[in-house]
């Protein structure tokens, strides 16, 4: 694999074509604004997502997807909620078999889809992987060490990909069940904001222990629930990210549920913000996505509620703590 081609020019789509460049791969990065276009191209800094690194490893931005065609493998690093349509604008581009990297973290509204369904209904024609994991684009982009899971249905091309990406500071684990995956990330953006509340209203540390382990049981069932493999979730791109997520404030999620739990309005939470918290688009569709599954979720019930204006925050929290004893297991 020689070219790679990244879609969205955000904090960890820059992150990304950071790695590709420094792997020695010739990479184009396709962003949509286009003063993240020219920036990228004229200063080698991404000043509106990714402030503060100049990149030292040649990056080449476009406003075009077309510039994107022979890539020999493409990430696809859009919000969650715009991945449909950033395939519906690839499709002209797409050549047959073209493997696709998925690392977008959240679960469709409305559809309740995952991203590789996504992908199978917008561009069949691709060759699916799922990229997940603790990683923070600003640790990336400094080259600090990261880990991740890269899972591939198709082993010899995860295998592949994984080469093609891998640097002495990031490095990708193989997997195969790209379901476990895609819950691992998506579920651990809602359970950051319920530590986030939890840390706001000064719960301590005991609860925060609690709501991680109690939140990873529900991403666990989830994830079973769907075919995916307990044993996906315990890793990188579950368990790990979940760890990594639940206790940074540097973490988008967190973030918001810090000044949820700090009194504020969601509204004001989010004010200002230029970057996404994938977790207050996804918490109503994991949570439908658990209630069709007949999964227990009852912290991403509470986040989902609050982030509704259906509960207020003190509210929910005595909603959980009063449920009934039962077993851990
Ligand atoms: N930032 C991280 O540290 C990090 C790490 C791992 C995974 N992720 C995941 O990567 C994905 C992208 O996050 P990010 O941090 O790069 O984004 P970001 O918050 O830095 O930037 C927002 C992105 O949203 C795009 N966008 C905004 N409105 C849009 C619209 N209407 N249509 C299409 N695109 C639109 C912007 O072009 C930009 O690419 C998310 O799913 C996130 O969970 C992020
Ligand atoms: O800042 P967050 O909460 O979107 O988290 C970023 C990454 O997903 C951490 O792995």
């Amino acid at each position: 694999m020689k070219t790679a081609g990244v879609i969205g020019g955000g904090a960890w789509g820059t992150a990304l074509a950071l790695v590709c460049a420094r792997a020695g791969l010739d990479t184009t990065l396709w962003a949509r604004e286009p003063e993240v276009v020219s920036a990228v191209n004229e200063t080698r800094e991404n000043r509106t997502f990714l402030p503060g690194v100049v990149f030292d490893a040649p990056v080449r931005a476009s406003g075009d997807l077309a510039d994107l065609a022979g890539a020999d493998f493409v990430l696809n690093v859009t919000p969650a909620q715009h991945l449909r349509s950033s395939l519906d604008a690839f499709r002209p581009y797409a050549r047959a078999g073209v493997p696709m990297v998925l690392c977008s973290k959240g679960v469709e509204q409305g559809s309740l889809k995952l991203m590789t369904e996504v992908l199978e209904e917008g561009l069949p024609q691709a060759s699916p992987a799922v990229l997940s994991g603790p990683s923070f684009a600003i640790d990336v982009a400094k080259g600090l060490p990261t880990a991740v899971t890269l899972a591939c249905p198709d082993e010899e091309l995860g295998f592949q990909l994984a080469a093609a990406l891998s640097l002495p500071t990031f490095r990708p684990y193989l997997a195969t069940d790209m379901i476990g995956a895609e819950i691992g990330g998506s579920v651990k953006n809602v359970l950051a904001i319920a530590c986030g509340i939890s840390e706001g209203k000064g719960l301590g540390r005991s609860a925060h222990a609690a709501l991680i382990t109690r939140g990873f049981a529900e991403m666990t069932r989830m994830a079973v629930a769907l075919g995916a493999e307990a044993e996906t979730v315990a890793g990188l791109c579950g368990l790990g990210d979940l760890v990594l997520t639940c206790s940074s404030p540097q973490s988008r999620n967190m973030s918001v549920g810090l000044a949820l739990g700090g009194g504020q309005t969601l509204e004001q939470a989010l004010a200002g913000k230029v970057s996404v918290a994938e977790g207050v688009a996804s918490a109503p569709a994991v949570v439908a996505l658990a209630r069709k599954l007949n999964v227990e979720a009852p912290i991403c019930e509470a986040v989902a509620a609050i982030l509704a204006g259906e509960a207020q925050v003190d509210q929910a929290i005595a909603g959980l703590l009063s449920r009934p004893i039962r077993s851990e297991r």
